[in-house]
């Protein structure tokens, strides 16, 4: 059995507001092995977000964060910013729902992922990193790399941006890729698409996904494991494919109810 790439201990999440505390996450523990998939699944404020948040070492500034998040065995939570941020965007990349949050508005998308690549040490010296972009830009999918790092994230379409944003995502070479709703601005071919391109990643270069979504169609195309999540708390885990046919528990059973063109 390989060792867990991200193991999360009884990871509790509090936000302050006006009336108190919010209790976002609530005793979590996942696992999720080198390579594999592992779907967050659940309602508007089930505290997906916020599970992926703490991941990226992100809870926000007034969190009240608890519990443990081994990446690699580092718990994450004991780690001073200067050291998470070696981690994060190196060994774990982040695409968000709306690319343009990773994406800078008035940069070329070329110079962005050259200054990426320099940063994180991926390529030797600018020449290099330039040389390097059109072929990560391929390896997104992307059918002209070259008119692509030559244009400004608005001249792009929407998918070809969340394939931008992918590619800056990995251009570290990151052991996993936290996804939160990559796919929901998309319509449903260019989702396909971005589904089977993160499929893609894991397969060819072992890059384990935590995807976050509420799309029990996305969670299935997603494949892998799924946690599905009701009021902070993960209520049933198990393989996709076995949870979304037959559910154990009735929150699971009644989000199928609820898309049931999604199960096939
Ligand atoms: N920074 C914050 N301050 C206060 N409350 C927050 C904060 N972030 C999240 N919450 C609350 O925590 C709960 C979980 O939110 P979270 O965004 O994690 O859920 P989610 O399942 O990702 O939902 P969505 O899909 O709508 O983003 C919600 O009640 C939300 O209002």
């Amino acid at each position: 059995m390989s060792v867990p790439l991200l193991q999360a201990h009884e990871l509790t999440v509090r936000h302050p507001n006006p009336g108190g505390t919010v209790l976002a996450a609530d005793r979590i523990c996942l696992s999720l092995d080198p390579g594999d998939a592992l779907v967050l699944l659940g309602e508007s404020g089930s505290g997906k977000t916020t599970v992926a948040r703490a991941v990226l070492g992100l809870p926000g500034r007034s969190a009240r964060v608890t519990g443990r998040i081994l990446f690699d065995g580092t718990d994450l939570l004991g780690l001073d910013e200067r050291a998470l941020s070696r981690i994060r965007g190196r060994r774990i990349g982040y695409v968000p729902q709306d690319p343009t949050a990773s994406l800078d508005p008035l940069r070329r998308i070329g110079p962005q992922l050259t200054e990426l690549l320099r940063r994180h040490g991926s390529a030797d010296g600018r020449r290099a990193a330039r040389a390097a972009v059109p072929g990560l830009l391929e390896s997104v999918g992307v059918p002209d790399p070259d008119r692509v790092a030559r244009s400004f994230p608005h001249e792009l379409s929407g998918g070809l941006r969340q394939r931008a944003a992918i590619a800056l995502a990995i251009s570290c070479g990151p052991e996993l890729l936290v996804a939160d709703e990559p796919t929901t601005a998309l319509d449903a071919l260019v989702q396909a698409q971005v589904l089977e391109l993160l499929a893609r990643l894991r397969r060819e270069r072992g890059i384990a996904l935590l995807l976050v979504t509420h799309d029990l169609g996305v969670a299935r195309r997603t494949g892998g494991r799924i946690a599905v999540m009701q009021d902070g708390r993960i209520v049933e885990t198990g393989p996709a494919e076995r949870l979304l046919s037959a559910p154990g528990h009735p929150f699971t059973a009644a989000l199928v109810a609820a898309q049931p063109g999604a199960r096939r």
